[in-house]
């Protein structure tokens, strides 16, 4: 195993809690996250001049000098209890604890698909008024990596192919994936996000399992 991959394995970590204490944490740090989220695009829109900027700066400083008295010095990684409840609560697209993570939930249909509605803010804008490609490519990743996982095929993703049809508005958008075939370790997965006026961006993702075990987290819970 590479260091890179021990790295990945090391924050695979079962750390038993409790579904109460998992449900206390999600309450707690659910909406800090939010608050955090909400904050981004005021930063680009808001016209408040420079007494109330310089004013909000502090109290951000204050809040920021909290927050800092006791934390982690390791990424979130992935944690999961005996349950099979696991969380992946630092994840850039869906993490609970993340504010720049667009997807609040991605559902799973019997079938294979999984599909998510989620709402782009200003703070995602690429060309003017419009999604930018790499948060597509970033939310795109995700679904389709989600559907791997959950055909039974978890793996990282090895190639990540997109087609920008149509430039993606900001604002309400629907993505969804399915997983198309296995060969080996491979998983080919296709996908697509579409916005009011339809398909924006289609996606071609192959997964690869890596050598080591996986526990996939298929049948189980994967809170954000
Ligand atoms: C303990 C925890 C473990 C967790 C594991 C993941 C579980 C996921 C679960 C839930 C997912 C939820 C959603 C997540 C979504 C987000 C995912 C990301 O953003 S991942 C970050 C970006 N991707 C990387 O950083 C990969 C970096 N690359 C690598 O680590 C390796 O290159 C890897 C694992 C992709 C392949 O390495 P090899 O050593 O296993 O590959 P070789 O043995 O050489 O090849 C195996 C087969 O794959 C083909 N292959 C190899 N690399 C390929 C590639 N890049 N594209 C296409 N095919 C490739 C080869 O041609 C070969 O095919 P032939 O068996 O001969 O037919």
């Amino acid at each position: 195993m590479t260091d890179a991959l021990d790295a990945v394995a090391r924050l695979f970590v079962n750390d038993g809690l409790s579904e109460d204490e998992i449900a206390r944490q999600a309450a707690l740090y659910g909406p800090l996250a939010d608050d955090v989220r909400a904050l981004i695009p005021l930063a680009v829109q808001t016209r408040a001049g420079d007494d109330d900027v310089r004013q909000a700066r502090e109290h951000l400083a204050a809040a920021m000098e909290l927050l800092g008295r006791t934390k982690e010095d390791h990424p979130f990684g992935t944690r999961f209890n005996d349950n099979g409840n696991f969380r992946v609560w630092g994840n850039a697209v869906m993490g609970l604890r993340n504010a720049i993570a667009p997807l609040h939930r991605i559902n799973h249909d019997p079938d294979g698909r999984v599909w998510a509605d989620f709402h782009l803010h200003v703070g995602f804008e690429g060309p003017a008024g419009h999604t930018h490609g790499g948060v597509s490519a970033l939310v795109l990743d995700q679904l389709l990596g989600d559907a791997a996982r959950v055909g039974g095929s978890p793996g990282m993703t090895g190639t990540l192919t997109l087609r920008y049809r149509k430039p993606t508005p900001l604002g309400d958008l629907h993505g969804e994936a399915k997983l198309d075939r296995t060969e080996g370790r491979k998983a080919f997965v296709t996908g697509h996000i579409s916005g009011p006026h339809g398909i924006c961006v289609e996606a071609e993702g192959i997964f690869i399992k890596p050598h080591w075990p996986v526990e996939d987290g298929r049948d189980r819970n994967q809170t954000r």
